[in-house]
């Protein structure tokens, strides 16, 4: 049951929303995107959740929605901090084949910009690099495939991820 699911993960902008659909459509997959499930969970934008209950509230809450996606023949575009969940990555690696989206961290700062309404998981007096350097040996832990992104268009990294699938 493993193969028949896709799960990506990667840096906040790395494209695993947007990638992660067109992914599902060409192979004839569901797909499920974790913040989605997040946002219908808490009732309300991650920002706002963050904004009143905190970053480990929010890790929370993101860890064991995570935990609990039960799915078949799906692509699962996950949160770039559900990498922060033992657990959560444990599971997802049980049910799919965990594919990063290896960004470059100039690439990240082009595509996300102001990163203040977005409800990244960054610690305070943090920047984005710090974040990248601290995120990108967890998401190369725990990948079971690693998409090297940098200045590849959509299609190029749908035909790459179905290669190493
Ligand atoms: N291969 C790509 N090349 C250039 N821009 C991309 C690529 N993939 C995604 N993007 C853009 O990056 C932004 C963030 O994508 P998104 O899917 O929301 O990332 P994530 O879900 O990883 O945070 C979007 O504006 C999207 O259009
Ligand atoms: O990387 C992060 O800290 C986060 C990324 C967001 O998802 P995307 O990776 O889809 O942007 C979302 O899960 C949440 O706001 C935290
Ligand atoms: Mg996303």
């Amino acid at each position: 049951m493993a193969e028949t699911n896709i799960v990506l993960i990667g840096m906040p902008a790395s494209g695993k929303s947007t990638l992660g659909v067109q992914l599902a459509k060409w192979l004839s997959k569901g797909f499920i995107d974790t913040d989605l499930l997040v946002q219908a969970r808490a009732g309300e934008s991650m920002q706002a959740f963050q904004d009143r209950d905190g970053l480990t509230e929010y890790q929370k809450l993101e860890c064991a929605t995570v935990q609990s996606v039960v799915c078949e023949n799906c692509v699962i575009a996950t949160g770039g901090s559900a990498v922060y969940c033992d657990g959560a990555m444990a599971h997802l690696k049980s049910i799919a084949s965990v594919v990063f989206l290896d960004v470059p961290l100039d690439e990240i700062l082009r595509r996300i910009g102001d990163f203040s309404e977005r409800g990244v998981v960054i610690r305070p007096g943090m920047t984005l690099a710090d974040l990248y350097e601290e995120r990108r040996p967890l998401y190369l832990r725990h990948a079971d495939h690693v998409i090297a992104c940098s200045g590849k268009a959509q299609d190029e990294l749908l035909r790459e991820i179905r290669g190493v699938l």
